[in-house]
C-alpha cells in the first residue's frame, strides 16, 4: 500500500531524514517509534507533501507520490491526523466533521464514524474548542475517517490523553483492522500502545531506521533502550 524507499527530507540546508525505507502493506498497523526530535513527525509530513523531500520515492496504492501537492495526496486516500489534535476549535464537532467530507469529495461516512466514536454523537453542537483533550483527538481522527481513507495516518494519537480514551482510540483501531478495509500508520511513544494495536514496527534515530521487526517478536528492554530519552 505504501512503498518509501531511500526518502530525504530537509529543513532548508539541514538533513532531518537520511535514506529511509519502510512500508507498510495493505490492511496493516505499523507504527514508528523514537525518541523525541529524531525526525518522525517529519517523516508522517513527508509524505503528506508538507516537507521538501528532493531524494527518494513515495509509493502509495501503486503511484508515485513524491512530486504532488497534499491535496492530491489526501485526495489519493491518505488520511492524516497531525500531532496537537488540529480540529477547527470554533466550530461545532458537527461543522469539523463535516469539512472532513471535503477531501473526498462528498462520499462521505459520518454515521459510521458515531458508530466508532459514540461520544462525538452527544456532542454535535459543541464547539471543537470545548472539547476535553481526549475528545479532540477522537474528533481529529473521526473527521479523517469521514473521507473513508484508504490509509490512516496518526502523529502520537496518545498524547497528553487519559488512559479509558487512549483505550477507546486503541479498540477504534483494532475494529478498524478487524473489517481489514484500512491501513494504518501511527507515530507513537506510547509502547504498551502500540503492542496492543501494531503488527510491525520501526524505530528511528537521527533520521535513520535502526531496527524493524513484528510486533510479535518485539524485546520490550532493547525498544526502550532506544526510545529512552
Ligand atoms: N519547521 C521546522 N523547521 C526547522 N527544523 C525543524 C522544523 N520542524 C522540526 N524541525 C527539526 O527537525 C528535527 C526532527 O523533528 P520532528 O518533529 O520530525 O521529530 P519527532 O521525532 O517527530 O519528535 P517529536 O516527537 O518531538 O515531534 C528536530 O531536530 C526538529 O528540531
Amino acid at each position: 500500500m505504501l512503498n518509501v524507499t531511500e526518502l530525504e527530507a530537509y529543513y532548508g540546508e539541514s538533513i532531518i531524514l537520511n535514506q529511509v525505507n519502510l512500508q507498510v502493506d495493505k490492511g496493516q498497523v505499523v507504527c514508528l517509534l523514537g525518541r523525541n526530535g529524531v525526525g518522525k513527525s517529519t517523516f508522517l509530513k513527508s509524505i503528506m507533501g508538507l516537507v521538501a523531500t528532493p531524494k527518494g520515492s513515495i509509493r502509495f496504492d501503486g503511484s508515485e507520490m513524491i512530486s504532488r501537492p497534499s491535496y492530491q495526496r489526501a485526495r489519493q486516500g491518505i488520511g492524516y491526523v497531525p500531532q496537537g489534535r488540529d480540529i477547527f476549535p470554533q466550530l461545532t464537532v458537527e461543522e469539523n466533521l463535516l469539512l472532513g467530507l471535503e477531501v473526498s469529495g462528498g462520499k462521505g461516512a459520518i454515521e459510521q464514524t458515531y458508530e466508532l466514536f459514540p461520544v462525538l454523537k452527544t456532542m454535535l453542537k459543541r464547539k471543537g474548542g470545548a472539547l476535553s483533550g481526549g475528545q479532540q483527538q477522537q474528533l481529529a481522527i473521526a473527521r479523517a475517517l469521514v473521507s473513508k481513507p484508504k490509509m490512516l495516518i496518526l502523529d502520537e494519537p496518545t498524547e497528553g490523553i487519559q488512559p479509558s480514551v487512549i483505550q477507546d482510540i486503541g479498540r477504534v483501531i483494532k475494529y478498524l483492522k478487524s473489517e481489514g478495509d484500512i491501513t494504518i500508520l501511527i507515530v507513537e511513544q506510547y509502547l504498551e500502545f502500540v503492542t496492543d494495536v501494531s503488527d510491525y514496527y520501526y524505530v528511528m534515530d537521527k533520521g535513520r531506521i535502526v531496527l524493524e521487526g513484528r510486533v510479535e517478536d518485539l524485546n520490550q528492554e532493547e525498544i526502550q533502550k532506544k526510545i529512552a530519552i
